[in-house]
């Protein structure tokens, strides 16, 4: 949305990446209580196939959470359970202390779950605003307050209300997806690979937006298929193989793991040019 000169976005992506890392701590245990957990998730799309084989992830306030793994290794798996999106064949979902295993998405939303999913995650033909009021059909009354939380957050969102969002970049509709979910005050939000199929300076955009949202106060756990930024970003990441959470600790400590290198060598590589 803006003129963006791709030299200043990526220092300030790395300067973000050593500030975040300086910050971080390997142990959450002094963060207060646990925001969203998975208990030992086990479940699929297809009877009788799960995907999820034993999926434990804990996110504590205001925490940047990363799930990283091979393809097809559950990562986006995850979020639809959590979400509601899923059959869970066993293990349960914590909200803040609740067991909110199995709700439906309109119901989580309620509950201070956003999610915003990989694809078609705006409506094409609406405007930017109409697209926040979306985010907020079930509670219409806070628009004026929560837009202007939003518009704070991506004053381009504001710039541009009237703008409809079938003719924005795909790095634009990932802010208006990530605006939209933001809506409903959630305290926790799930970012399906946020920077899929952006150019390396929109994905570091992302990333940014991303950071600014965790900043205002939102826990968020983040699927990402570009490992290398993602460690540098988060606080603590999940390497996810086989629907299982194989490794955890925080990213530095990820990237320094011999085995997380092993397996992980050819996406850290392929990411090296970025
Ligand atoms: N709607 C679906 N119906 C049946 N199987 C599915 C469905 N969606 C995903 N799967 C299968 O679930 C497994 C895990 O998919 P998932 O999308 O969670 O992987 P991922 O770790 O996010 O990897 P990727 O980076 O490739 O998306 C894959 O074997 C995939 O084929």
């Amino acid at each position: 949305m803006s003129d963006i000169d791709p030299n200043e976005v990526n220092a300030e992506t790395n300067e973000l990446a050593a500030e975040r890392a300086a910050a971080r701590t390997a142990a959450p245990t002094d963060r207060g209580d646990v925001v969203l957990k998975t208990e030992n998730l086990v479940g699929g799309y297809l009877p009788g196939v799960n995907i999820l084989n034993g999926c434990t992830i804990e996110a504590y306030p205001g925490e940047l959470i990363g799930i990283i793994g091979p393809n097809g290794a559950g990562k986006s798996t995850v979020l639809k359970a959590i979400f509601g999106q899923i059959k869970i064949r066993s293990g349960r979902v914590i909200l803040k202390g609740e067991d909110i295993t199995g709700l439906k998405a309109n119901k989580l939303v309620t509950k201070g779950v956003g999610m915003v999913p990989q694809n078609n995650n705006v409506f094409p033909s609406l405007t930017i605003e109409e697209n926040l009021e979306m985010g907020l059909f079930q509670k219409p009354s806070i628009f004026a307050e929560r837009f202007e939380f939003v518009t704070t957050l991506f004053p381009e969102l504001g710039k541009r209300r009237k703008q409809r969002a079938g003719s924005l970049s795909g790095g634009e509709r990932q802010m208006v997806a990530m605006g939209r979910a933001l809506m409903m005050e959630p305290s926790v939000l799930l970012l399906d690979e946020p920077s899929a199929g952006l150019s390396p300076v929109r994905q570091d955009e992302t990333f940014m937006r991303v950071h600014q949202i965790n900043r205002a106060g939102v826990s968020v756990i983040m699927v990402e298929q570009n490992a290398r930024r993602c460690l540098q970003i988060c606080d603590r990441a999940y390497v996810l193989d086989q629907g299982r959470d194989a490794y955890t600790g925080t990213g530095r400590e990820l990237m320094k793991d011999p085995k997380v290198i092993e397996l992980y060598l050819g996406t850290l590589a392929a990411d090296q040019g970025h």
